[in-house]
């Protein structure tokens, strides 16, 4: 593969520190990370992912990759989902939890789409990796260093996302099983040269 770099389009460094965590040294790629304010787009969460990635690979002009993650409440049919970083910006981890303060079902899942394309400007067909971690929405609990990590509480465990340690998270989390695609798909790609 001519291509040795793999260029992440993100402005927030935690996501990134997760994904260089999590993809550690046996991917064939290195990460270069640009920090690009892309368009925080409206429409269902696979859409979103194209569109985003397509904006940043006509703005870079290179193969991009950029990850959307959305967290679903399934007693409000999905939302916030895509807009959950609008929702936490404007009412904070607590209020989140206070949404669901009226339902009884307080489940929810955590999806991370990672979004892939060429960049070149003919051909701008995008390639999805999605991973989806179920879990509920608690009272906050644990650090605030990481957006709602504090109130999702993944399934079969007794701690929310922020309690965990690292490691833990970065084995079951939404962003741990889309890298796991992702990985396998650039991996098999090298593999191919
Ligand atoms: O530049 P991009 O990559 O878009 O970064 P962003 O911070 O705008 O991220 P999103 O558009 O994907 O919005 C997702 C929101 O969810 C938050 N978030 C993303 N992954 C998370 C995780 O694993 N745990 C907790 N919060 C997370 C993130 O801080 C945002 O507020
Ligand atoms: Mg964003």
């Amino acid at each position: 593969m001519a291509q040795r770099t793999l260029t992440f389009v993100t402005g927030n460094v935690k996501k990134l520190e997760e994904v260089r965590a999590i993809l550690g040294n046996n991917f064939p790629l290195e990460i270069i990370s640009h920090n690009l304010d892309l368009p925080e787009l409206q429409g269902e969460i696979n859409e979103v992912s194209i569109k985003k990635c397509q904006e940043a690979a006509r703005k870079l002009k290179t193969p991009v990759l950029v990850e959307d993650t959305s967290l679903c409440f399934k007693a409000l049919n999905g939302l916030p989902g895509p807009y959950i970083k609008w929702f936490l910006e404007k009412i904070q981890p607590e209020g989140l939890s206070k949404l669901l303060t009226g339902w009884e079902d307080k489940s929810a899942e955590a999806i991370c789409t990672f979004a892939y394309c060429t960049g070149n400007c003919e051909d701008l067909d995008v390639i999805l990796f999605q991973g989806i971690t179920k879990g509920k929405i608690v009272p906050p609990r644990g650090t605030r260093d990481f957006g709602w990590d504090c109130v999702f509480q993944p399934d079969g465990h007794d701690k929310t996302y922020a309690e965990l340690p690292k490691e833990t998270k970065n084995t079951i989390s939404h962003r741990y099983k889309a890298l796991e695609q992702l990985k396998k798909f650039f991996i098999e790609k090298a593999n191919e040269i």
